[in-house]
């Protein structure tokens, strides 16, 4: 299960939970502008809009699963199983692989909207990166500070949803997520009145209780409700400190601890948070044994450069002693 958001503080901020059993050794990477974006079935991009975000690099190609680019435009790409259906090569449009399909968008484009007209030509075609990286049953939220899409490629096509609340988690389709919120519009962050019955007397006898019945489980449909509920009701100031801090929080309403969802032999956990804010390009992540944030700033590499820069991740816990 993954989590992901885009938040407008004085900045805007844009980031998710990767949740999953297992870890590909990802690495936050930046991508200058002069590195060769190759791509399958159209034309590569030898030129293009310098890019951050977390990847697996395999035979020197960044494999993004979010990133954000030097124009603030951001994208991250959720697991989508069963619902996923990625199609043959069509002529006469830009059939984009899934694992180029962050690069292709983010490498040309600055804004929700330049993007959503380019789906209007584009396939996404069933081509495996490799034997060893299949294809990866994938829908994805693009955001810029204004607005957010969900892009899903399904049984009977491409289909852009505009994404209102800016966030988007797994299974169901979004459609789906969208319309079950509105069982959930008695929600509030205000003490609840008594609507029970005029006979019974009802105290108020804890805080928080406007918000009695919002779920609290990690399934897909759960997770899409409680961050939507967080993220929308969220309050923070202006300063750095304060918005990164109240985007992890965000984050972290609906973060997997160890030994809660089961996979087989194993427990999903949220392997990294990350928070990028997209209009400095500094990316912050944690990791699930690393509190400590960690940052990582487009503008400190050469841009104009051809090589990929890579952090692996700092995993381990990081303990300020105080005495
Ligand atoms: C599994 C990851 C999404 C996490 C998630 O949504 N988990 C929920 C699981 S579930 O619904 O509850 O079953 C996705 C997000 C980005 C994906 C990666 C990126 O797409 C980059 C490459 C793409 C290659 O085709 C496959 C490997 C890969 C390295 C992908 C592996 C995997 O599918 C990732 C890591």
């Amino acid at each position: 299960m993954c989590t992901a958001t885009s938040y407008a503080a004085k900045d805007h901020y844009f980031g998710r939970n990767l949740d999953l059993e297992f870890s590909y050794h990802e690495s936050v990477t930046i991508t200058p502008r002069s590195f060769p974006l190759a791509f399958r079935k159209v034309s590569d991009l030898t030129t293009h809009h310098a890019l951050i975000g977390m990847t697996t690099v395999a035979d020197g190609y960044p494999l993004y699963y979010d990133a954000t680019n030097e124009k603030g435009l951001s994208m991250a790409g959720l697991n989508f199983p069963d619902n996923a259906d990625y199609k043959p090569e069509t002529p006469g449009k830009n059939n984009i692989t899934p694992f180029e399909f962050i690069p292709w968008i983010l490498g040309q484009f600055e804004t929700v909207s330049q993007a959503r007209e380019a789906l209007q030509d584009m396939v996404l075609v069933d081509i495996p990166f490799s034997a060893e990286f299949p294809l990866s049953p994938l829908h994805w939220i693009i955001s810029d500070r204004e607005e957010s899409v969900t892009v899903e490629s399904v049984k009977d096509g491409l289909r852009v949803y505009d994404n209102p609340v800016g966030l988007l988690t797994n299974n169901p389709t979004f459609d789906i997520q969208l319309f079950n919120l509105n069982n959930y519009a008695s929600m509030s962050t205000a003490q609840p009145e008594n609507h029970f019955s005029k006979k019974l007397q009802l105290d108020s006898y804890s805080r928080g209780l406007g918000a009695v019945g919002l779920p609290g489980d990690l399934s897909s449909m759960s997770r899409f409700v409680k961050a939507a509920f967080t993220a929308v009701n969220s309050i923070s100031g202006d300063s750095e400190s304060e918005a990164i801090s109240q985007f992890f929080h965000i984050l972290g309403s609906v973060a997997q601890q160890r030994g809660c969802v089961e996979v087989g032999d194993k427990y999903e956990i949220t392997i990294y948070s990350s928070c990028c804010n997209t209009d400095k390009a500094i990316y912050y992540y944690t990791t699930y044994e690393n509190s400590q944030i960690t940052a990582v700033d487009l503008h400190k590499v050469d841009l104009d450069g051809a090589a990929l820069s890579c952090y692996p991740l700092v995993t381990g816990q990081q303990i300020l002693a105080q005495n």
